[in-house]
């Protein structure tokens, strides 16, 4: 399974970039939350979590946008569009974290990369506003160097350029660097700044199955990522 990764005869890892959503935390329930106090404002019926766990991935407009297209043609969609975004930008910042969790073997992930001396970068289309104090709400924050969320940067994932930001933020090359994500965002925004990747299978990959994803390897947690990452880099040039 992790072939690509382990026969990759290229130098030791020296970074990483994680992914927020799906990856270090189960936020869908949160977002359920706040969407459907967001619908019931416009008087729209309830949606539920399966649902919106599949337009979960490309950032809050698209979020929103997809939420809204449940019940709107597109000039609906965006004759509504400010204003659901305003309301549901409410509903979330009441609620941030109250409903999400950690996965399995986050912070055990987390502190074997530490210990190993990766430098640690988070890279979320979450907006920043909701992904900086939730990272701190959940003890995250202090393992990462470098918080990127969806509109920091011109171009966001599936992008590579926050990628290549956080690269050129440690000064090193992509392929010292592995992004470890649940979707389709993370692997191609790897791909395209040449970074490795590595997925996990317990996110949110847009109703797609993640092996129908390119990867150097599909993890169970983070902490089987840097178990193979510390066996990379015993065995790299
Ligand atoms: O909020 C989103 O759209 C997804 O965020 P993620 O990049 O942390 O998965
Ligand atoms: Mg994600």
């Amino acid at each position: 399974m992790f072939t690509n990764f382990n026969n990759a005869r290229q130098g030791a890892i020296r970074g990483v970039i994680v992914d927020l959503d799906g990856t270090m935390l189960d936020t869908v329930p949160d977002f359920h939350v706040a969407i459907n106090r967001m619908r019931a404002e416009f008087e729209l019926a309830a949606i539920g979590q399966e649902r919106i766990q599949n337009m979960v991935g490309k950032g809050s407009e698209n979020l929103i946008r997809s939420v809204l297209a449940v019940d709107f043609d597109q000039a609906g969609v965006e004759r509504h569009f400010v204003q659901a975004m305003e309301a549901y930008q409410r509903h979330y910042l009441a609620i941030n974290g109250d409903h999400s969790a950690l996965y399995d073997g986050v912070i055990e992930g987390l502190e074997a990369m530490r210990a190993m001396g990766l430098r640690m970068a988070c890279v979320t289309n979450k907006p920043i506003a909701f992904a900086a104090p939730l990272l701190a709400k959940k003890c995250l924050a202090p393992y990462f160097e470098v918080v990127y969320g969806g509109e920091c940067l011109p171009r966001k994932k599936p992008h590579p350029m926050p990628l290549l930001q956080v690269c050129a933020d440690f000064a090193l090359e992509p392929a010292e660097v592995v992004a470890i994500g649940d979707s389709s965002n993370d692997a191609e925004a790897a791909r395209a700044a040449g970074c490795f990747v590595l997925t996990v299978p317990y996110g949110y990959n847009h109703g797609q199955a993640i092996q129908e994803t390119d990867s150097d390897g599909i993890v169970s947690s983070l902490l089987e990522a840097a178990t193979l990452i510390s066996t990379h880099n015993r065995t790299a040039n």
